[in-house]
């Protein structure tokens, strides 16, 4: 197998683990930091039995071709009829190594879960997955500047902050981007890449090499607070919410509407459910602090769910409930 480069992923949340899980699928060494080793262990739980899953679908083999992600079969919360069952992902990634037939034990081995920051020396590109809070971000990199090789790459995985102000919290503006991945990570086959104020054209090409080695197309955008992606996303699943909060329509027919009408594989409040409601309402107050704009005012009812502890998929019951590992 070709020699890939070592890969730092920080924050081991609900994309940080898809984010290792797809580079050592590829081959790469992966080093996944995270401060708790709940979070950790949870990590490798749902890293391995994603990997049990895709060799039973695709008859032993954890490689190019046997990307799935599993989906945790869900139940209408409060009301209604249950949704017809959600098909989260598009064309499968195909990854570039990783090996037909590889065991699962393997990839597994090619992953370092820790809560030191240290071996992130060895790496050639950091993805930082934290929680989408700029004082936490801002924490991380103010440890990984000076921790780093000079060579190395930042890719910032966040939902709506600039990564130009991500860039300048280190002295390497030049080699942070933004690499946004859509979940779940191991079936999306393009990554939303952003380019910060200072972001070298060669920061690109490296991250667009290093982006096809995982099977996945990189789609470059500038700047601006959501990017492309979650400032038509968060909209959308910020009035879908309302639609439920203002008794419109129960949660399972807002879904069943975008899936039916418009071809969509998964409704704004399944994949709301999926990215989880801390995550959205994060971004939300995001937009809306970043634009000014009352058109990004989350919804109360989203609030009251996240005050509630109901986050979706991650905590077992949002918009819908799920089995819990
Ligand atoms: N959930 C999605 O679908 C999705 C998609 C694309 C991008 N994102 C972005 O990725 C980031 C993470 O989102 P998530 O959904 O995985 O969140 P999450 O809450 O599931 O996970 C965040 C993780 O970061 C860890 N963490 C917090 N502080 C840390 C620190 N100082 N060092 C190391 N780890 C730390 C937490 O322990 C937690 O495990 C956010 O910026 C989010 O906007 C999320």
């Amino acid at each position: 197998m070709v020699n890939r480069p070592v890969i730092g992923v920080v924050g081991a949340g609900v994309i940080g683990s898809q984010v290792a899980q797809t580079f050592a699928q590829a081959g790469h060494p992966v080093v996944l930091v995270d401060v708790h080793d709940e979070a950790l262990e949870r990590a490798r739980r749902s890293i391995s039995r994603d990997l049990r899953f895709h060799r039973m679908l695709a008859g032993g083999s954890t490689g190019p071709g046997a990307a799935t992600k599993t989906q945790a079969a869900k139940t209408p919360a409060a009301k209604g009829a249950a949704p017809g069952a959600a098909a989260a992902g598009n064309a499968p990634a195909g990854n570039a190594a990783g090996g037909e037939g590889e065991s699962r034990a393997a990839v597994l081995e090619r992953i370092t879960f820790t809560r030191d920051l240290a071996p992130l020396a060895e790496a050639e590109l950091v993805v930082e997955n934290v929680v989408e809070d700029w004082e936490v971000k801002r924490g991380v990199y103010e440890k990984l500047d000076p921790l780093c090789a000079d060579g190395c790459l930042f890719a910032v995985n966040t939902s709506v902050i600039p990564i130009t102000r991500v860039a300048a919290a280190t002295g390497r503006a030049d080699r942070v981007l933004g690499m946004h991945f859509m979940n779940p990570v191991p079936l999306k086959p393009m990554v939303e890449v952003v380019r910060g104020h200072h972001t070298s054209p060669g920061t690109l090409d490296r991250a667009r090499e290093l982006l096809a080695g995982i099977g996945k197309e990189a789609v470059v955008v500038a700047d601006a607070a959501g990017f492309v992606s979650n400032r038509v996303l968060m909209l959308t699943v910020n009035e879908a919410v309302f639609t439920v909060h203002e008794n419109v329509s129960a949660a399972e027919d807002v879904d069943r509407l975008f899936k039916g009408c418009f071809g969509h594989p998964m409704g704004p409040l399944e994949t709301a459910d999926l990215i989880g409601l801390d995550t959205v309402l994060l971004s939300l107050d995001g937009l809306y602090a970043e634009f000014a704009d009352s058109k990004y005012r989350p919804c109360p009812l989203l609030r009251r769910m996240v005050d509630a502890g109901l986050l979706g998929r991650k905590s077992g019951q949002g918009f819908y409930t799920y089995p819990q590992i």
